[in-house]
Parts: C-alpha cells; structure tokens; sequence
C-alpha cells in the first residue's frame, strides 16, 4: 500500500521532506499540498518533480478523500491548528517541532488525542534517530561514565532571519535539547534559569543572543546549553556529559581531517539539512510505517511534544523574570505507555 500524503507548509523543511517521501523513502507518495504562498507550492512540486494538486485550502486539503496522512511544516503558530483538524479527520500526521508554541497548545493536541481513541501523532523531533545521539546514549545506559552529574551543550547556528526572536530562542531552538535530554538522560526538568551574556553585534535589536539557559532535573543533574544563534562559524551542536567516572561527548559528524600547511583542518557543517540528514530520513520512513500499520511504535509522540512545551513554557518565564522558575511536569497518561 502506499500512503498518500498531503504537505501543509512547503518551506525549507516542507522542501526537503517532500524531496524524501518522494525520492528516497518507501511507502509514500506526496499527492498534495498547501502553503499560505501558493506560488511557492507550485515552485517546490514542479522542481521536486512531483505529480502534487494544490489546494489553497489546508482544512480542504486535511479532509480530502485523496489523502491518507499529513505532513505539517508551516511555521510553528499554524501547527496547532493543523493537528487538531488531522485528528478530528481520524488521519495520522507528523508535524514539525513544535507541537504547538504553549504547552496548552500541546496540551489541547494531547486531550484531543487521548479523546480519538488512538495515537495519530508523531512529532518532528528527530535528535533520538540521529546516530551520534544514539552513541552518547548507549554510552550513558552502559555505566561507561558512571552516573551523569551535569551537562555542557551547545546549539549554534551561523545566522537568523529577521523574523526570529527573542522567546524563539527557546520555542524553535532550545525545544531540540528540551527534547533529546529527557530521552538522553531519562529524566524530568524541575527548574530552569536564562542568562544573558554581552550581546553580540550580529544580532538583530529584537532579539538576545546568546542565552545561556540552565536546567536542573528531577534526578539533580544540571545542564548548561549556550544558544548562539548569529555564531557565523558554522552549525554547531555540542553535549559533553560529565559523569561520576570519566567525560562523554556526543560525536562530532564525520568529516575529513586534513594535515596541510602546518595546520590540522576539518569541516564544520553549515545548516541543520546536513547535521541531521539521515535523522530525517530515518523519522520520516518511522511515521511512513506507523501510519500505514495504524499502530505508532517510534518517533516522538504528542506527549513528548507536551512536555518539551511545558519546559519550554518556564524557560520562556525565566527569560522574562530572570529567576529560577519552577517545570511542573504532569504524570503521563497510561495512553502514552509505549
Ligand atoms: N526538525 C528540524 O530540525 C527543523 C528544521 C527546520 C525547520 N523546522 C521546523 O519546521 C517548521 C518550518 O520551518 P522552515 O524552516 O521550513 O520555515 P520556512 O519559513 O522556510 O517555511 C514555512 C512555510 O510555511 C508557510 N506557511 C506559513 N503559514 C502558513 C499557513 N497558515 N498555512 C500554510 N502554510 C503556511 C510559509 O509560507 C512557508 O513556506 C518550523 O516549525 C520549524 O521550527 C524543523
Ligand atoms: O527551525 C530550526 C531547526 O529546528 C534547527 O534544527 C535549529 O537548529 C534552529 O535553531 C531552528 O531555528
């Protein structure tokens, strides 16, 4: 059977989703899609070579008979409301982080969810596929370094649009390690604190750059992340683990090392459709499967999506109050039991 899929936000990450369903995974076709931009649609189906129908309307699009499943890239604030609609259509849909900016947006997904009967999400958090995660993590699980006790990570990206802001630091950035840790470390957040540092020249006047943001967890581990997202240099992301026996680090991508010139040289990638290429592929062909057997075995669920969004939502606090502010995590519902 192959599952047909509608695609709402034909953007960067719209682009590049669309490019694997229909080139490099198994299972899938593309069969529409909608962007609030109709000509950029139309542009991505015709260079990706695709036979896709547009529809200007995504609540349409949602409904129609032709389309089995979705895929939800448009910007953050639209996603809400493109969940709601899949899962009041009964269709499985894999949105982008995030689920939603407020952890009630998540919250309402989670009920709505929960209400349906059966799991239909799957969230776009693609750091626990991605390899060297996968490392760091069976290091961590096999005792290598003892006990984890803090962590210094970083989340660099070379620069930002105009567009971005302040809180998006947390709600489009952060939310990758608010993600990945809890699954690294198996733990829960009680706290978080922001610091900003001196800010740098190449940031625009609305926005803070960069934070430092610092996490306490339930287990008494403290987390260090540096959020810079004008660093020029490169795409960078960073976890050192400092554990009770020895230090983990997350591995850096593979690259070439060259010695030349008296000097040691090796790559540093510039965007995030590298660092995590075959992370995606590997999500995208995990919700190919869950959709068609009906049954969602892996990839991030609506309820991680929460709660990422719940200690999102503190961060946010923090940043404006400059405290330390409390994360609350609720229980999980027996539903979410995987
Ligand atoms: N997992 C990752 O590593 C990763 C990487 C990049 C982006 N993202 C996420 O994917 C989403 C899209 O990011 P992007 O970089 O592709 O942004 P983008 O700006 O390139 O694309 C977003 C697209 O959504 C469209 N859009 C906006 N509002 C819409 C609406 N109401 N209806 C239909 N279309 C609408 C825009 O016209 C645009 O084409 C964001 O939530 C972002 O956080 C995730
Ligand atoms: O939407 C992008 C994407 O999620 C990247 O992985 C992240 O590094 C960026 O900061 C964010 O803006």
């Amino acid at each position: 059977m192959t599952l047909r899929i509608g695609v709402i936000g034909t953007g960067a990450i719209g682009q590049e989703h669309i490019e694997r369903l229909s080139h490099k995974l198994i299972g899938a076709q593309v069969v529409a899609v909608n962007d609030i931009h109709e000509e950029t649609a139309k542009a991505a189906v015709a260079r990706l070579g695709i036979q896709a129908k547009f529809y200007a309307d995504p609540h349409a699009l949602i409904k129609s008979d032709d389309v089995d499943a979705l895929v939800v890239t448009s910007w953050g604030p639209t996603h809400e409301e493109f969940v709601l609609a899949s899962i009041a259509a009964g269709k499985p849909v894999f949105c982008e982080k995030p689920l939603a900016v407020t952890a009630q947006g998540c919250k309402n997904i989670v009920d709505a969810e929960i209400k349906h009967g059966k799991r239909l999400v799957q969230v776009g958090f693609m750091r626990p596929f991605d390899l060297t995660y996968r490392q760091l993590k069976a290091t961590l699980d096999n005792g290598e370094i003892g006990q984890p006790l803090l962590l210094n990570c970083k989340h660099f990206n070379p620069e930002v649009g105009e567009s971005y802001t302040t809180p998006m630091a947390i709600v489009d950035t952060l939310i990758h390690e608010l993600d990945v840790l809890r699954w690294l470390l198996d733990d829960d957040y009680v706290s978080a604190r922001v610091i900003y540092p001196r800010k740098t020249s190449k940031a625009s006047n609305h926005l803070a750059d960069p934070q430092v943001v610092i996490l306490e967890t339930a287990k008494g581990i403290v987390i260090n992340t540096q959020i810079f997202v004008n660093c020029q240099y490169g795409y960078d992301i960073q976890c050192e683990v400092v554990g009770e026996q020895g230090i983990a680090y997350l591995p850096e991508p593979n690259q070439v090392t060259i010695r030349k010139n008296a000097h040691v040289q090796r790559g540093i990638l510039m965007d995030w459709k590298k660092r995590f290429i075959e992370a995606y592929d590997v999500e995208l062909q995990a919700f190919i499967n869950n959709a068609t057997s009906g049954n969602f075995t892996s990839g991030a669920s609506a309820w991680d999506g929460y709660a990422a969004a719940v200690a999102a939502d503190a961060c946010v606090k923090a940043q404006q109050t400059g405290n330390i502010e409390p994360i609350v995590m609720p229980a999980m519902p027996i539903f979410y039991n995987k």
